[in-house]
This record gives structure tokens, C-alpha cells and sequence, in this order.
């Protein structure tokens, strides 16, 4: 590690680490071949990725181990709430993965079905800072049983009243017999810094990242669409497009009542749209995905 190269924390592995090296990777990062459990060092950059626990992310950026960090909402927030050094972290950018929402939750059948019902009972979470700020502003006094995993078999186990945990699908609170009744935060990986830069070539580097992450983030859903339509059915199949303003409409040899449109979709293309332009008269729909982008 010298002074000029980038630190960039990661989580080691899990939810937040898949997502996380994809991005790296589709920035173009090439990563060379080591060892190091802690450390990998890119080929191509003047930057090393720190492979670590995602709850020390916002603690190694903000005592500068690292100079950036993805990690998600619902932890930096929870480590900000505790700590007023963390609490000076900025947020970069959202990342547009490890998606998912803070909840209350309790037993199906049981008598927690507000956040007015938890006055005088506990709750069970591994985020008791945004638990009980949240209570807090609701006016609800109700005790907090930390936990560092498996939240959701505290009520089973006569632990909890209720449970303030992650949910994505909600297939782990269907399984464990709880439903949600609150959402406390909406948490997504975000990239994180410290407020101030140890060099201007690390912050040349980042510089070069964010925008190379900007990129890959808006190609995610961005698609390339080729269809045939009808001359006359051209406004119906533009009226269909996603999110697309300037397609280009080109002649189809031999075919003088029907035009070749290409064009960037910066929305989800679903199967519905392709059965919508199907509709209009479109034909020969290709739908693709593009590797790279730049405004
Ligand atoms: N079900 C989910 N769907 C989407 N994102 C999730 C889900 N669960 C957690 N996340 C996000 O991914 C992050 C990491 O989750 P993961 O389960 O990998 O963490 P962990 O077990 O705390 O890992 P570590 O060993 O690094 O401490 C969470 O803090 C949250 O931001
Ligand atoms: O609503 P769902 O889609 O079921 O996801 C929610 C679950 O996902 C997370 O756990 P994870 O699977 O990461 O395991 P962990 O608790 O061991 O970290 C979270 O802690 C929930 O338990
Ligand atoms: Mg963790």
C-alpha cells in the first residue's frame, strides 16, 4: 500500500461482495493473481481492494485504512448513529444492488401488529441504533435485544415480542411464521469516503472509478433495441419504447413500407413490451444488452 495507490474496502464475501466485484470488474479492473486473503491489487490501476467484514467497512474508511468502501445503507447508517467519526463519512454514489428494507416484523398470529403495540415489549435486532431512533420519533418506549444473526428465531424462542430485520423477498419471515408491519430504512451498497483525501492521485483515481461506475450502472437496464415495423405504425412502436427518445429509423432493402429502428432503452425491457410492439406491427425483435456507456 503506498500513498498514491487507492484502497477501495470490500466485503470479504457474501451479499455485498458479489455485486461489488462485478462492478469493479465491469469498470475494467483487471485484478492480478495473488494470495492475499486482505488484499487484491489491480493490474490496471493504481488501486487495491481491501477484503474484509462488511461492518468494519465504515470504521476502516473513516480512521483511513481504506480511502473508499462499498458497503450497504443499513450499516453505515447503523455505524453512523453510533460513532460521530463515521457519521462524517460522505456518500458518493448509490449502487443500485444488495437491495433491501429494514423491517419490523412479529408472529403472524400474535398481538404486535403496529408500532404502537410495541410499547413496554422488546425487540429483537442486529441494528439497535436505527431501531431505537426509529421508536424514538415514534414515541414508543420499548426495549432492544441485540442480536448479531438469525433475528428472526428470537420470537420463537420467546426472546422477542417482535424482530427489526432485512428483508429482500420476505421468503426467511414467511418461513419463521412473522409478517412485516413497518418499514424503518430502505437500504441499497452505496460507495462510501472519508471527507478528506490523503493524495490528489488517489482522488484522480477515484475520479476515474465513480465515472467508470455511473457507466456501468446506467448500462445495467440500459438495452439496444433493433426491430422491423411498419412505415405507418412507426409512432405506435416509438409510443411502446422504454424510456427511449431519439431511436434511429432506417430503410429495410427491398421494403418500401417498412423501417429498421434502433434504439436505447434506458428502462426495463419486459417481455410485455416485446408482446406490445409485437402488437404494433413490430417484427424481428432483437433486444441486447450493452457492455459499456458513456455520456
Ligand atoms: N436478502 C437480502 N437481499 C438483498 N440485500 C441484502 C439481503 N440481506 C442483506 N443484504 C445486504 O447485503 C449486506 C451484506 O449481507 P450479508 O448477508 O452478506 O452480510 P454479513 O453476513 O453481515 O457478512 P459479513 O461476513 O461481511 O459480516 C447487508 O448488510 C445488506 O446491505
Ligand atoms: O427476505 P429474504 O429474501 O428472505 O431475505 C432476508 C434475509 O436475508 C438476510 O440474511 P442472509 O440470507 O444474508 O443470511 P445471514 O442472516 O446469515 O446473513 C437477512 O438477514 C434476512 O435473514
Ligand atoms: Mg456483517
Amino acid at each position: 500500500m503506498t500513498g498514491s495507490r487507492l484502497t477501495l474496502g470490500v466485503q470479504k464475501k457474501g451479499r455485498l461482495a458479489e455485486g461489488g466485484m462485478e462492478l469493479v470488474r465491469r469498470a475494467g479492473v483487471k485484478l492480478a493473481w495473488g494470495r492475499d486473503e486482505l488484499m487484491r491489487r489491480a493490474e490496471n490501476l493504481p488501486l487495491d481492494l481491501m477484503l474484509i467484514r462488511d461492518d468494519d467497512i465504515p470504521n476502516f474508511v473513516a480512521s483511513g485504512a481504506c480511502d473508499y468502501g462499498i458497503v450497504g445503507e443499513n450499516v453505515l447508517y447503523e455505524a453512523q448513529a453510533r460513532s460521530p467519526r463515521i457519521a462524517g463519512l460522505e456518500t458518493v454514489m448509490k449502487l443500485g444492488y444488495a437491495r433491501c428494507r429494514l423491517k419490523l416484523a412479529s408472529p403472524k398470529d400474535g398481538e404486535v401488529r403496529a408500532v404502537d403495540d410495541l410499547a413496554g415489549r422488546t425487540v429483537a435486532t442486529s441494528y439497535p441504533s436505527l431501531t431505537e431512533r426509529f421508536l424514538n420519533e415514534r414515541g414508543v418506549d420499548a426495549e432492544i435485544v441485540e442480536m448479531s444473526g438469525s433475528v428472526e428465531i428470537a420470537p420463537r424462542m420467546g426472546i422477542a415480542d417482535a424482530i427489526c430485520d432485512l428483508v429482500s423477498s420476505g421468503a426467511t419471515l414467511e418461513a419463521n411464521g412473522l409478517a412485516a408491519f413497518e418499514t424503518v430504512l430502505e437500504s441499497e451498497a452505496v460507495l462510501i469516503r472519508a471527507p478528506r483525501s490523503k493524495s490528489a492521485e488517489i482522488e484522480s483515481t477515484a475520479e476515474l472509478l465513480v465515472e467508470r461506475f455511473k457507466g456501468v450502472i446506467a448500462s445495467r437496464q440500459t438495452k439496444y433495441i433493433l426491430l422491423n415495423a411498419p412505415k405507418d405504425r412507426l409512432e405506435d412502436v416509438r409510443a411502446v419504447l422504454p424510456g427511449s427518445d431519439a431511436p434511429t429509423v432506417a430503410p429495410v432493402v427491398g421494403r418500401d413500407d417498412v423501417v429498421a429502428v434502433h434504439a436505447v432503452c434506458t428502462e426495463e425491457v419486459f417481455w410485455s413490451t416485446l408482446e406490445k410492439l409485437k402488437a404494433v406491427g413490430a417484427r424481428s425483435i432483437l433486444v441486447m444488452p450493452i457492455e459499456k456507456m458513456m455520456a
